[in-house]
């Protein structure tokens, strides 16, 4: 397991995706994370399949692209990201309830599958699908917008997760920040989305490498 730095491209320029994406990989970003928004499942409207699509033709096919799925109808979505390029496809639990046939439709496609569960979703409902999945995420923040405030009381449900799954990717997404990031990685998350802290900065550098270091600190700890 490693620490891995995924900045939200929510929080970069749309007018100049690619080139954003390609600068922030360049400033040390491990994964790129993409904010998929249907103005249903949550109150905003983002981006879709054409623009992974047109993304990944632009940045080539080695840049990790986690896809974050907010949508209320993840199981009709996945051929398309898939096709378009995702690396991972992350649904939410409260979207569905044929879980299973998610997770394998998914698989299919030869490409990593994680789920999310919102900052009122009781953790527990996600533990049953834990071997069956690549990645847990715990929204620290309402799903629907950046720049919003860290949920510190999220991270029982990080350390439930981590103490059952010594070796699970377990990120962590909203309000993440050089300020916040100790909390996250002390509970055990080594998966960091960060928009505004990092695409906000004078020194995305900086910070990416701040979150770097201060999760891989905690996680020598937990060795
Ligand atoms: O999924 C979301 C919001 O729903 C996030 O990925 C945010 O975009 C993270 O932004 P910051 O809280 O880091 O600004």
């Amino acid at each position: 397991m490693k620490a891995l730095i995924a900045p939200s491209l929510l929080s970069s320029n749309f007018a100049k995706l690619g080139e954003e994406a390609l600068s922030i990989i360049e400033k040390g970003a491990d994964w790129l994370h993409m904010d998929v928004m249907d103005g249903h499942f949550v109150n905003n409207l983002t981006i879709g399949a054409p623009v992974i699509r047109s993304l990944r033709q632009f940045i080539g096919e080695k840049p990790y692209l986690d896809c974050h799925l907010m949508v209320s109808d993840p199981l009709k979505w996945v051929d398309d990201f898939a096709k378009a390029g995702a690396s991972m496809i992350t649904f939410h639990l409260e979207a569905v309830t044929n879980i299973d046939t998610i997770i394998n439709k998914i698989k299919e496609h030869n490409i990593e599958v994680g789920i999310s569960i919102k900052p009122n979703t009781d953790v527990d409902l996600l533990i049953p699908y834990l071997d069956k999945i690549d990645m847990a995420l715990v929204m620290t923040v309402e799903p629907g917008f950046g720049g919003q405030k860290f949920m510190q009381n999220m991270m029982p449900k990080v350390s439930k997760i981590r103490k059952l799954k010594p070796n699970l990717n377990i990120q962590v997404d909203g309000g993440l920040s050089l300020e916040t990031i100790e909390i996250a990685a002390r509970a055990g998350a080594n998966v960091i989305v960060a928009g505004s802290a990092v695409f906000k900065s004078e020194n995305p550098q900086k910070v990416i490498s701040g979150l770097r270091e201060i999760t891989e600190k905690f996680m020598k700890q937990e060795n």
